[in-house]
C-alpha cells in the first residue's frame, strides 16, 4: 500500500447517474481533488485506485433510487455505498437530492415508489422533500458559510466568515436532527404548499400520539440484516410524538434516537402567521456531510474546499 499522502491529491468519486455531477466536479477540482464518475460498482473500484471520498449530487433522488438499486448480478451501488460509508468509513457528501439519499427518513410525495424512496440512509436526520418549492420557485438565499477547512491552513489563507449563497432548487429541509448530527447551518423559509400539507398531516399524527412509520408521505428506510456485524441489525425507522415529563423543560428540536431505530421527534414550528419555519440546511456526522443547497451551481469553493479537508483528513 503506497503511504505518500500527504502529497497525493485526493481522489473523489461523483455519483454520476444523474444529476449535476460535472459541476461537482470542476468544483472538486478548483479544490485540490481528482475527480471520477461513477455509475456502477465496478467503476468503485476499477484501475485498481480506492477512492477517497464520494459526493452524491442534486438531481432527482427517485431516479437515482431507481437506478442506484437495480441488480443485476452482484451488489447494488447503493449497497457499495453504503459499505464505503459504514464500513470503509470514507468521506461522502450529499447535496439536495444527494443528502436525501443520505437520510434516514424522508417525507414528502413520491408517487411512483410504492415501498418508500430508495434511500442509502447514514445520516440520522428526517427530511422534507420540495420544501422550498417546485423548479419554477427556485432562488438563491445567505446561508451560514461551511466551517473552517480541516487540518494544514496556511496563514496567508484568509478565513472567509461571509455568508454562503445557497442556491436551493426543488430543495429538500431537514426538519429534525439526531443528537450526534452536528447542525452546521439553518435558514428561515416557508413551505411550499405540498410541504405544508405533508407537514400539517405529520404534526397530526404527532399530536394525536400516534406513531409513524409509513404514512404514505413518509418514506422510512428499513435496514437488512447483513453478513457484516456492524450494519447487522433489522429495524424500521419510527417516528414517534415527543415524550414530555411533567415538570421537566420543554426541549426545543428535540430529537431522540433509541436503539431500535426510533425516532423521537418535534418539528420546528411555525414562527408567525406566515408559516415560516426554522428548518436546518447543513449537518455532519463524523464522515457524512448533508446540503441542502448546490454548492457546485455557485464560484463560491468554500464548501468543497472543507469537504476536500475531510477526505485528506481522512486519508492520514
Ligand atoms: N435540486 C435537487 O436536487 C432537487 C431534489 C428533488 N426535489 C428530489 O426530491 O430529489
Amino acid at each position: 500500500m503506497s503511504n505518500n499522502n500527504s502529497i497525493k491529491k485526493p481522489l473523489v468519486g461523483v455519483l454520476a447517474l444523474q444529476g449535476a455531477f460535472e459541476e461537482h466536479q470542476a468544483c472538486l477540482e478548483a479544490s485540490g481533488c481528482r475527480t471520477k464518475q461513477i455509475r456502477t460498482v465496478a467503476d468503485m473500484t476499477e484501475g485498481g485506485e480506492v477512492l477517497d471520498g464520494m459526493v452524491l449530487p442534486g438531481g432527482e433522488s427517485t431516479a437515482m433510487g431507481l437506478i442506484g438499486t437495480h441488480r443485476t448480478n452482484g451488489k447494488t451501488v447503493w449497497e457499495a455505498i453504503r459499505e464505503f460509508i459504514d464500513v470503509d468509513k470514507k468521506p461522502t457528501w450529499g447535496t439536495c437530492a444527494g443528502m436525501i439519499l443520505l437520510a434516514e427518513r424522508c417525507v414528502g410525495a413520491s408517487a411512483c415508489i410504492q415501498e418508500g424512496q430508495a434511500l442509502i440512509g447514514g445520516m440520522d436526520i428526517l427530511v422534507c422533500r420540495n420544501y422550498f418549492g417546485s423548479q419554477v420557485s427556485s432562488f438563491e438565499m445567505a446561508t451560514p458559510p461551511p466551517p473552517s477547512v480541516i487540518g494544514n491552513t496556511t496563514t496567508n489563507e484568509n478565513i472567509d466568515e461571509s455568508s454562503y449563497p445557497g442556491v436551493f432548487i426543488r430543495a429538500p429541509a431537514i426538519l429534525s436532527a439526531g443528537p450526534d448530527v452536528t447542525v452546521l447551518g439553518k435558514v428561515v423559509a416557508t413551505p411550499c404548499r405540498q410541504a405544508a400539507v405533508v407537514l400539517q398531516e405529520l404534526e397530526r399524527k404527532i399530536e394525536n400520539g400516534e406513531t409513524v412509520i409509513q404514512m404514505g408521505v413518509v418514506d422510512a428506510i428499513v435496514r437488512n440484516p447483513s453478513q457484516d456485524s456492524k450494519t447487522n441489525i433489522t429495524y424500521r425507522a419510527v417516528i414517534k410524538p415527543p415524550q414530555h415529563v411533567e415538570g421537566e423543560e420543554e426541549k426545543k428540536e428535540s430529537t431522540e434516537t433509541n436503539n431500535d431505530g426510533d425516532m423521537t421527534i418535534e418539528l420546528p414550528g411555525a414562527a408567525d402567521g406566515s408559516n415560516a419555519r426554522e428548518v436546518i440546511c447543513a449537518v455532519q456526522r463524523n464522515n457524512l456531510l448533508c446540503t441542502a443547497f448546490h454548492p457546485e451551481l455557485t464560484n463560491d469553493y468554500r464548501w468543497h474546499k472543507y469537504f476536500a479537508s475531510m477526505v485528506r483528513e481522512s486519508m492520514l
